[in-house]
């Protein structure tokens, strides 16, 4: 087998082939060829140059997430009232879950069409490289794959995760009420999923834990490499350590600094599918450093699994035509993971 058909099929199989623990020099399948210290990050002292925070208690909080998703695709809520013990309790718990042995995070590992368990994230497959970072990702309660993990002490790790997820669903709710009415949402048959009238119609929600170890040789690797999200939109806490950077046309890459308790949300492929085009799906990735255990967690808000998403009626009216044909979450994910950067053409009409 030559050694590209087995980095392959060990990143089909979602198994991580090597323990980041003791790794001195960075391994050849871990080499970009373009890598973040080719497309450097501008670090920008002008506010004006970085995305915004937004108060999103403000009464003016509308306009503002409005500006932000059109222009930035990205900003950062503050005053969404979780509290800062929660995303450190999160954290706690993540970091204990990630310096579990390999071999015993392999008992839970997440198959390769799957969503939950520990692995690769699922973009692995469509890079030739492999990225630094591991993840785990649930929706609802964790309990099967943290049962296998500590048989004896996983109450305190699924207490904390559906706790997280609960406070994170509602928030995400208030969110998306202030986008869509930021968008001048008129005709609710257009999106079942903001006010649905039974469970079936409710919104999806997805969480992944995030884990970016400390990097030999961190100029020449990728932690995450850049892409849009599928979701409606995401929540990000990104800790207390840098690594995540937006895109911007004509500037280029852009530290989204962590600040405590504030929640990065980017917008996902399939909100900009829903203002016809006017939020932006913003272009992200996450660059390593080579002294701090970098931990995220993602917290993905998608449509029911069935429903099919399309541009707002009050929209189309407007622009005279829809950007985008209609498409269930299923159909999108399926056709981004075979190309992920035509995903969205493809829908277009
Ligand atoms: C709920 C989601 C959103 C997914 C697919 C599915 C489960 C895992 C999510 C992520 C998480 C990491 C980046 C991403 C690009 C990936 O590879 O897996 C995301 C992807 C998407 O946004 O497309
Ligand atoms: O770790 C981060 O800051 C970003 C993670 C991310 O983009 C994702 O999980 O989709
Ligand atoms: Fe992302």
């Amino acid at each position: 087998m030559n050694p590209t058909m087995k980095l392959q099929t060990q990143t089909f199989n979602n198994v991580l082939p090597l323990d980041f623990n003791n790794v001195p020099t960075l391994p050849d399948s871990y080499v970009w060829s373009t890598t973040p210290s080719e497309s450097p990050c501008l670090h920008s002292i002008d506010e004006k140059q970085v995305p915004p925070f937004v108060d999103i208690g403000d009464p003016i909080a509308f306009s503002l997430v409005r500006d932000a998703c059109e222009k930035w695709g990205v900003f950062q809520a503050i005053n969404h009232g979780i509290p800062l013990s929660l995303f450190q309790e999160t954290e706690f718990e993540a970091r204990r879950l990630f310096s579990l042995p390999t071999e015993q995070k392999q008992l839970v590992a997440r198959l390769p069409e799957g969503f939950t368990g520990y692995g690769l994230v699922r973009i692995s497959r469509n890079f030739p490289k492999l990225m630094w970072s591991e993840c785990f990702g649930m929706t609802g309660s964790p309990v099967e794959h943290a049962s296998q993990l500590w048989p004896q002490d996983h109450a305190k790790f699924c207490e904390v995760m559906e706790q997280f997820q609960v406070e994170m669903k509602t928030l995400c709710e208030k969110l998306v009420a202030i986008m869509l009415r930021s968008l001048g949402l008129t005709n609710e048959q257009d999106t079942k999923w903001f006010e649905p009238k039974n469970e079936s119609d409710r919104a999806k929600c997805f969480l992944q834990l995030n884990s970016y170890p400390v990097c030999p040789d961190p100029d020449r690797a990728m932690g995450l490499a850049p892409h849009t999200d599928s979701s409606l939109f995401t929540l990000l806490y990104q800790g207390g350590i840098n690594g995540l950077q937006v895109y911007d046309d004509g500037v280029g890459w852009i530290d989204v600094q962590p600040v405590e308790g504030a929640l990065v949300v980017n917008v996902g492929d399939l909100m900009h599918i829903v203002s016809n085009g006017r939020f932006k799906s913003v272009l992200h990735r996450v660059v390593v450093n080579n002294t701090r255990h970098r931990i995220s967690t993602a917290f993905f808000y998608l449509p029911p699994w069935d429903a099919k998403v399309s541009p707002l009626t009050k929209l189309v009216e407007f622009d005279h035509f829809p950007m985008y044909r209609p498409v269930t979450w299923k159909e999108y994910v399926e056709t981004k993971s075979k190309d992920l950067s035509k995903a969205l053409d493809s829908i277009r009409i």
